[in-house]
């Protein structure tokens, strides 16, 4: 589903590449969280799979497509493709909860009558059926990142990416996330996760790759957020 060769990743200026070599593949319907020191390069390979940032060299290959080969327009589809999750959120603070959600339909063409379907539906998914005509800011963080994978996962992407989602959050509120998160993962939709939350990485085991100066240097089918020697 992702396939990484050889990509490394130079912003401008002198420095270490942020990503240098690295060649990795997610098959479709794996959880993988990246993990690794703050600038080991995790969001930078995050962005690479959105085509947000091009790599230096190297290829990048989404659904069996290599995508920085593929043309301008065709990227907008790409990205409806990935639904996106991060640590602070990122709701429109004037609209309703429903409205947020129904917000990712409208932007790519879905009619009135879907809409009106699938978002509640999508609501009940996440629990918050009850407060669909909520503002943002009338909710909990763990509430309000609930409405945020409700607007991911509405147009039920083949690949979810979250930045850090339980970041914000408290130990007990990010369990329920990571439900969710393995939810919307059984649902066939392949979960990319980068995180510092060491308690939730060895509580919710999944597959683990470690970054360090832009460089692979742990891939474990089953791994904790750690070595263990
Ligand atoms: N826009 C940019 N311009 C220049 N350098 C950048 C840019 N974005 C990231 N970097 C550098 O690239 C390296 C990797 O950064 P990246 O944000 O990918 O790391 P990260 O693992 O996601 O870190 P964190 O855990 O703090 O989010 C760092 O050295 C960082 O300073």
């Amino acid at each position: 589903m992702i396939r990484f060769e050889k990509v490394t990743k130079r912003y401008p200026g002198p420095g270490a590449p942020a990503l240098d070599r690295v060649t990795l593949d997610i098959d479709k319907g794996e959880f993988v969280y990246l993990v690794g020191t703050s600038g080991s390069g995790k969001s930078t390979a995050l962005r690479l799979v959105l085509r947000e940032l091009r790599p230096t060299s190297g290829r990048i290959y989404v659904a069996g497509k290599e995508i920085n080969r593929m043309a301008g327009w065709k990227v907008p589809r790409l990205r409806r493709q990935i639904g996106t999750v991060f640590q602070d959120f990122r709701l429109l603070p004037n609209k309703t909860v429903a409205e947020n959600v129904a917000f990712a339909q409208q932007v790519i063409g879905k009619s009135r009558r879907e809409i009106n379907t699938v978002v509640p539906q999508t609501l009940e998914m996440v629990g918050l059926k009850d407060k669909a005509d909520r503002l943002p800011d009338e909710l909990s963080g763990g509430e309000q990142q609930r409405v945020a994978i409700a607007r991911a996962f509405v147009n039920r992407p083949m690949i979810l990416i979250a930045d850090e989602p339980t970041g914000n959050l408290d130990p007990q509120t990010s369990v329920g996330i990571m439900n969710l998160l393995g939810e919307i993962n059984s649902t066939g939709t392949t979960v990319v996760m980068a995180t510092h939350d060491q308690t939730i990485v060895d509580q919710f085991t999944k597959r683990v790759i470690e970054l360090e100066h832009g460089k692979v240097i742990r891939d474990e089918a089953s791994g904790s957020y750690g070595f263990q020697h």
